[in-house]
Order: structure tokens, then C-alpha cells, then sequence
């Protein structure tokens, strides 16, 4: 039986991040999309104009209307924005208690545009952060969350190490801004797994974490253990940058359904 996994995130209605980009990997992974919006947002491949934070108590609603009906496999926490909005969550998966937690801390956008309100950061740090089976961080983000810069793999190491002292299970540092390579680390809470990178001259990267995210939920609820669950997700990424379409005029989206358009000869 398809495996049923829910996104809680912010929107883009150009389709390249957040929930967009969730939903559609869950179904490129052979999962039923489910989504839970926490904050209208409007952006393009450009850039953030703006964005509006739905209710808690909207957002408790849709998490009892999910949850009240069907049964979730996994769980991806994107866009969470201001402490209210954290807290919300954090409740209601205490209360509902999903096997997998994935949670992505998006803080800034590509474009340079916050979608975390400082005063959330903290809250993010104590009340969500250790509830992650797996936490996703990009550079920056790890360096907002251990207050250190953060340049080597080594330094990344440290990073994956600190944070998962916090709390998280599970600590994926996301190597997307480096110069060198692209090259990410998990730490397991024992080990660490290496997961070596190209890095591709590209524009198509908007919703890259976003899409990491959500094919690491697909995968641990389709059954993977977290290193090969995290393998597969970032080959998965780095195919979709690979194959993008020229969408928009800004930083595009990755493909999402490559292996499905060639095998239907949709292909360029
Ligand atoms: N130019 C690129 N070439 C290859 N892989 C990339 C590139 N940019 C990002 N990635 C990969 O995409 C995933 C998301 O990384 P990153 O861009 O760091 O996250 P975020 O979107 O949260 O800023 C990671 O697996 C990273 O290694
Ligand atoms: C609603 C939402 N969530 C997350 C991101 C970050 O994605 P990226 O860093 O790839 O632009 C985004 N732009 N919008």
C-alpha cells in the first residue's frame, strides 16, 4: 500500500519551494501527498514579496483534520516563521506521535529573504529541534543554530555533532553552499555518513532543501534506513538539478518527475 506522507510548510506559487515542491516529491517517491499550510507565502524564482502566517489554531485544525482520518507514515516540517506557529506543531505531533519526523529549518531563502523571524529561532532550537529523527540544516542555518562559522568538512562534522546534542536524532549537514563540492554529512548519533557531491553550475536550485527534505520522508517511509534513505534522496536532487527545465526568470526549479517524462519519451 502507498505510504501516506504529510508536509507542513509554507506555500510558492510559482511551484519550485515549500509545499509545491514537498507534494511533488512525495509523489515522484510513489507516496500519497498530504499538506498542512502554515503561512501563505509570495514568491517566485526571483525572489520573496511577501508572506502572511496562518492561525494556530488554523494550523492546529489541519493537523486534526489530517490526522483524525488518515493514517501518516511520515512527517517534513519546512516554513515554520514565528514562535506560535512552532509551538502549535510541536503539540500536536506530541499528541499524534508520527513514526518519522523530518524537519528542514528554513530560515532564509535562497533570494536572501527571511521566512523565520529571529525571535523563532530559540523556539525552533528548544521545542521542535528535539523532536527531528532527522535535522536538515543548509550552512548558514547550522551556523545560526551552533554560533560557529563553519568553512571545512570538518567544521561540518563539529556542526552535525553539536546539533544533534541539542536534541535532534539525527543531524544532516547540507553542504549546498559550499564552495568547493556539494558534498553533505550526516551524523546518526554515532557515526557519520559522507555523502560526496558535484557541484553543478546551475540556477536551478530553488527548493533543493525543500525537495531533499521531503525525499528523505518518502524514503524512511518507504521503508529505508536513514543513511541509504538520505543516499537516495540526494541522488534524487542532484537529478533533478541535472535535468531542470528553464522555468522562470530568476533561480529555477529542479525536475521532479525526470525518470517519468523519459520513460514517456517527454524528454528534450
Ligand atoms: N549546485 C549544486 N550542485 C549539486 N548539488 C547541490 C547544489 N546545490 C544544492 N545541492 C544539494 O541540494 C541539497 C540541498 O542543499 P542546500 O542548497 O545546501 O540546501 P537549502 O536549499 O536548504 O539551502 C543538498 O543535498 C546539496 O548538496
Ligand atoms: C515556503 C518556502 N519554504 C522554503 C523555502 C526555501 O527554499 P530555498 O532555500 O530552496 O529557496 C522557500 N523559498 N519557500
Amino acid at each position: 500500500m502507498m505510504k501516506h506522507v504529510l508536509s507542513i510548510a509554507g506555500t510558492d506559487p510559482s511551484g519550485g519551494a515549500g509545499a509545491a515542491a514537498d507534494c511533488k516529491t512525495f509523489c515522484a517517491h510513489g507516496c500519497f501527498a498530504l499538506n498542512v499550510i502554515t503561512a501563505v507565502v509570495s514568491q517566485n524564482t526571483q525572489g520573496v514579496r511577501g508572506y502572511m502566517d496562518i492561525t494556530p489554531d488554523l494550523i492546529a485544525s489541519q493537523i486534526d483534520a489530517v490526522f483524525e482520518d488518515i493514517d501518516v507514515d511520515a512527517v517534513k516540517i519546512g516554513m515554520v516563521s514565528v514562535p506560535e506557529t512552532i509551538r502549535v506543531i510541536a503539540d500536536k505531533l506530541k499528541q499524534y506521535q508520527p513514526p518519522y519526523i523530518v524537519i528542514d529549518p528554513v530560515m532564509v531563502a535562497t533570494s536572501g529573504h527571511r521566512l523565520l523571524v529571529p525571535e523563532a529561532e530559540q523556539t525552533l532550537k528548544e521545542v521542535l529541534l528535539p523532536m527531528a529523527d532527522v535535522l536538515t540544516p543548509n550552512l548558514p542555518e547550522a551556523e545560526v543554530l551552533t554560533g560557529k562559522s563553519i568553512e571545512s568538512l570538518h567544521d561540518m562534522e563539529e556542526a552535525a555533532k553539536a546539533i544533534a546534542a541539542m536534541g535532534a536524532k539525527a543531524v544532516l549537514v547540507k553542504g549546498g553552499h559550499r564552495i568547493a563540492d556539494a558534498t553533505d554529512i550526516l551524523f546518526d548519533g554515532h557515526d557519520f555518513h559522507y555523502y560526496k557531491g558535484k557541484r553543478l553550475e546551475s540556477t536551478s536550485t530553488h527548493g533543493t532543501g525543500c525537495s531533499l527534505s521531503s525525499a528523505i520522508a518518502s524514503n524512511l517511509a518507504n521503508g529505508l534506513s536513514l543513511p541509504d534513505a538520505v543516499g537516495a534522496a540526494k541522488e534524487y536532487v542532484f537529478e533533478g538539478i541535472a535535468h531542470a527545465e528553464p522555468i522562470g526568470k530568476g533561480h529555477g526549479p529542479i525536475h521532479h518527475f525526470y525518470e517519468l517524462y523519459k520513460k514517456a519519451g517527454w524528454t528534450k
